[in-house]
């Protein structure tokens, strides 16, 4: 794709929304460029009214539009359009800095929507640090990117007006120093190519360096345990040298291209007053203010280059949003509607109908041909081996998968795909208890936003752990750490169960809820998923005996199939089904 292509997408994919702002700041930058260029035109006047021989100096000039003017208007004049310039320019640099904040946050948090309503096992099967580095680093790159956007744009205009300006004073002047300075451009498209092969590196390697960092957090405990921390170390130095080489490339490429166009510039300067003084015999008014007008856009040609070679910089990072916006998005869209016109409510039943689902890379199916009926208000164990696609079940049941064929039916309504309206109807206990480095509360209200703290207490008490926080010095406000580190896993385990409770589901989903508790927790957690008996429908993967006891039918799963369906656990758990659901 050319350069120009991948610009314009990224200019219409990053102001999306902000067209009448950019519209505005084009204004202002031109209104900028006519004012400075008009005092800078004032030169030629000047230069007449102050000429090497006082005597032979008028007293005034005549202007177009305006008409005679004196030494003082015109000094006067110089002063009122310099002030004017500066006016323009602070009310577009405000300007500026709003939109461009506004659309960078705009493109974040269209990232943050399209992975948050994104397909679960789209999202699921994402490398999570590639997804952090997406939200953070690339999103500061597209920054960066816009930022040298609108220079670019910004410059553009001005060398045109310039362009143009002197073009008026001499044509043939200008002819020569726009061939000039496409001639020094052209020169350094190599350097612009390297550029881009340079910026792909380095996105790539910055991208692997958030994965080596954030493993290194999440696995610290583990790195400490082996004394492995080495490990992680090495890896790190080694991207940090390329990291660093790569940096120190791209500096020596742009330190380059600048050095070569200060001397193709310098040059040209020197060649342009040779050939303005001896061929075209340029006045000398005319002369100067030309070689003013030069200086003045040569930095800008620089500065295009500079700012091109920064955006070839942001393009794999712009690439790489813009990318997971769409694939996201296309995959929701290409699901289907996201809420049923009708909400299909539990009053009666579940059936899975001859479902069956392989994951994306597995070759087996995890579940196969799945017909099983649930009516409402049961409580229902899953159980089986590890890998035999409980999870699996329960995760199409939530609509986070979906069935490769068959289909679920809630009350005889086919679940859509992405069906939020039945997703607010379920709560779900996850195994790995996930919770905000923040206050009880706050990570009770992730569930229900509107909860009082007398539902907080009362799901709390459902999930046997209202004592041990109202034991705590500051109860609901207490702060749990990181992931719930002040908390014992048990004890996180209660808060998420109450966080589920809260939202008063017809459907509770637990994931091996009971997993991380001493015996007595377990218990008081049992006796509460025995008294939502009836309340509520159950559906709890599980290996400890007791809570498949509690369950009105197990359904034992081997192999993504269903090979035994019992209505109590068998005491002894000596037959192999209870061996299974141990296993
Ligand atoms: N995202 C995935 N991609 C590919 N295969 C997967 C994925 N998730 C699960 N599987 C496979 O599907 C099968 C069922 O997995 P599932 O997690 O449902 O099992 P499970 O019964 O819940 O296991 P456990 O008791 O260990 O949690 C397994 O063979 C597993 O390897």
């Amino acid at each position: 794709m050319t350069l120009l292509r991948q610009l314009r997408r990224f200019a219409r994919f990053s102001l999306q929304g902000h067209a009448r702002q950019a519209g505005i700041i084009l204004l202002l930058i031109l209104t900028g460029s006519i004012v400075e260029a008009l005092s800078l035109l004032a030169v030629i006047p000047l230069m007449r009214l102050i000429g090497a021989d006082p005597e032979a100096t008028p007293d005034t000039v005549s202007l177009p539009v305006v008409g005679p003017m004196s030494l003082g208007w015109l000094l006067a004049g110089i002063i009122l359009l310099m002030l004017a310039q500066a006016l323009v320019n602070r009310h577009r640099i405000l300007l500026m800095t709003k939109t461009m904040q506004q659309a960078v946050d705009d493109i974040r948090m269209r990232l943050f929507t399209a992975i948050g309503q994104g397909p679960w096992a789209q999202v699921a099967a994402m490398r999570g640090s590639d997804l952090n580095h997406a939200m953070v680093a690339d999103v500061d790159r597209v920054q960066l990117g816009l930022f040298s956007l609108m220079s670019l744009g910004q410059n553009f205009l001005w060398l045109t007006l310039y362009g143009l300006l002197s073009a008026l004073i001499s044509w043939r002047m200008t002819l020569f120093a726009l061939v000039i300075g496409t001639i020094t451009l052209a020169a350094l498209y190599p350097m612009r190519r390297k550029t881009a092969r340079h910026a792909r590196f380095m996105a790539d390697a910055l991208q692997e360096r958030q994965h080596v960092t954030s493993e290194f957090v999440a696995g610290m405990k583990i790195a400490k345990a082996f004394n492995s921390e080495a490990f992680y170390l090495d890896r790190l130095d080694r991207l940090l040298t390329s990291l660093r080489t790569a940096t120190i490339e791209f500096a020596r490429l742009t330190s380059n291209s600048s050095a070569l166009f200060q001397l193709v510039s310098g040059s040209a300067a020197a060649l342009f007053v040779y050939v303005a003084y001896a061929y075209v015999g340029l006045p000398l008014p005319q002369l100067v203010t030309m070689l003013l007008l030069f200086m003045r856009l040569a930095p800008r040609f620089n500065a295009v280059q500079e700012t091109l070679q920064q955006l070839i910089l942001s393009m794999p990072a712009f690439e790489n949003v813009a990318g997971l916006i769409l694939m996201f998005k296309a995959d929701r869209d290409g699901a289907g509607s996201a809420q049923q016109a009708t909400v299909p409510t539990l009053k009666r039943q579940i059936r899975f109908d001859n479902v069956s689902i392989t994951h994306a890379g597995a070759t087996a199916p995890a579940i196969s041909k799945l017909d099983l009926d649930i009516a409402a208000g049961e409580i229902i164990a899953l159980a089986g081996p590890s890998g035999c696609g409980k999870s699996t079940t329960a995760d199409m049941l939530m609509g986070l998968l979906q069935p490769g064929e068959g289909q679920i039916l809630i009350d005889g309504m086919p679940l859509a795909p992405q069906d939020r309206g039945w997703r607010d109807q379920i709560a779900y206990v996850p195994q790995d208890v996930f919770l905000l480095h923040d206050s009880i509360a706050t990570n009770l209200r992730i569930a229900r936003a509107d909860a009082s703290e007398a539902d907080m207490w009362d799901a709390l008490e459902a999930a046997s752990a209202r004592h041990f926080v109202a034991c705590l010095p500051s109860g609901l406000d207490t702060i749990v750490g990181d992931r719930g580190s002040r908390l014992s896993g048990g004890e996180r385990q209660r808060i998420a169960l109450a966080r589920a409770l809260l939202r008063r589901p017809r459907l509770l989903i637990l994931d091996e809820a009971t997993s991380a508790l001493d015996p007595q927790a377990q218990s008081q957690i049992e006796a509460a998923i025995a008294g939502l008996r009836g309340h509520m429908t159950i559906i709890a993967i599980a290996h400890t005996p007791s809570l498949i006891a509690l369950a009105d039918r197990i359904v034992f799963l081997d192999q993504g199939r269903i090979v035994q369906i019992r209505s109590h656990f068998p005491a002894s758990c000596n037959d192999t089904a209870g061996k299974m659901a141990q296993a």
